[in-house]
């Protein structure tokens, strides 16, 4: 589904170009679990922001679903982000004056999904995630998992084919970061959401079915999980 061909990215720094990413070959088929790990300033948001149609600014080739995406317009580009991608982070991201139903809904709004279809689909995903009843709740007013949770419903609530998730567990204690990948499993099993985890937590790391790790702005392996 995802497939990145000899991926270069340089940054300038000044005068300088900086080379980032070095001839980075990577398949992620539908329905994976991946890991990504790496040292920090080791290129994973790069890699991340790349695969996930955030940053078109690279040297190489990205086919998604068997289209190559180098030539779409930027229009077409923004479409295919807001269709295929949702996005988990390690601040949640919520928006605090918002109750946690507009906080999920928000991808919805955008959509121009009406109004009725909207309540009903945010009711379905929280009680996904496990937070059916809490639509009226203030995002500040939940513990961090909870947050979580509400950026996961947030970012699954579209169907989106894939989700990223930049150290999801980075701010939450070990039971609750537990609690946030098992839920990630969850989803991944029962819905085939794939799934991408950048974390440099190990305990993370293992969990995942698949491990890529970045050196240096290389991928120096790609490992089955444990
Ligand atoms: N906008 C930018 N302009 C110039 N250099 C950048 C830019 N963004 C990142 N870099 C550089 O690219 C390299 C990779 O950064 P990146 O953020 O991808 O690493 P990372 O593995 O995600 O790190 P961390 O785990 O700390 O988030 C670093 O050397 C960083 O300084």
């Amino acid at each position: 589904m995802i497939s990145l061909k000899n991926i270069n990215k340089y940054y300038k720094q000044g005068e300088q170009e900086v080379h980032i990413l070095h001839d980075i070959t990577l398949d992620i088929q539908q329905g994976e679990f991946v890991g990504i790990m790496g040292q920090s300033g080791s290129g994973k948001s790069t890699l991340i922001n790349i695969i996930g149609f955030l940053d078109r600014e690279y040297k190489g080739d990205y086919v998604f679903k068997e289209d190559n995406i180098v030539h779409y317009t930027n229009k077409k580009f923004t479409y295919l982000r807001n269709k295929n991608v949702g996005f988990v982070f390690q601040n949640f991201k919520l928006i605090n004056n918002l109750s946690v139903a507009e906080n999920v809904a928000l991808p919805l709004m955008y959509a121009g999904v009406k109004k009725k279809e909207v309540t009903q689909r945010v009711s379905e995903v929280l009680e996904k995630v496990g937070l059916g009843g809490y639509e009226k709740s203030i995002p500040s007013q939940l513990s961090g998992g909870q947050q979580q949770r509400v950026s996961i419903a947030r970012a699954i609530v579209g169907n989106p084919t894939f989700l990223i998730a930049d150290e999801p567990t980075g701010a939450l204690d070990s039971q609750t970061s537990a609690e946030i990948m098992a839920l990630f499993k969850q989803l991944n099993t029962l819905n085939h959401t794939t799934i991408i985890i950048v974390t440099h937590d190990p305990n993370v790391g293992k969990q995942m079915d698949r491990l890529l790790t970045i050196l240096d702005g290389r991928l120096i392996s790609d490992t089955e999980g444990e």
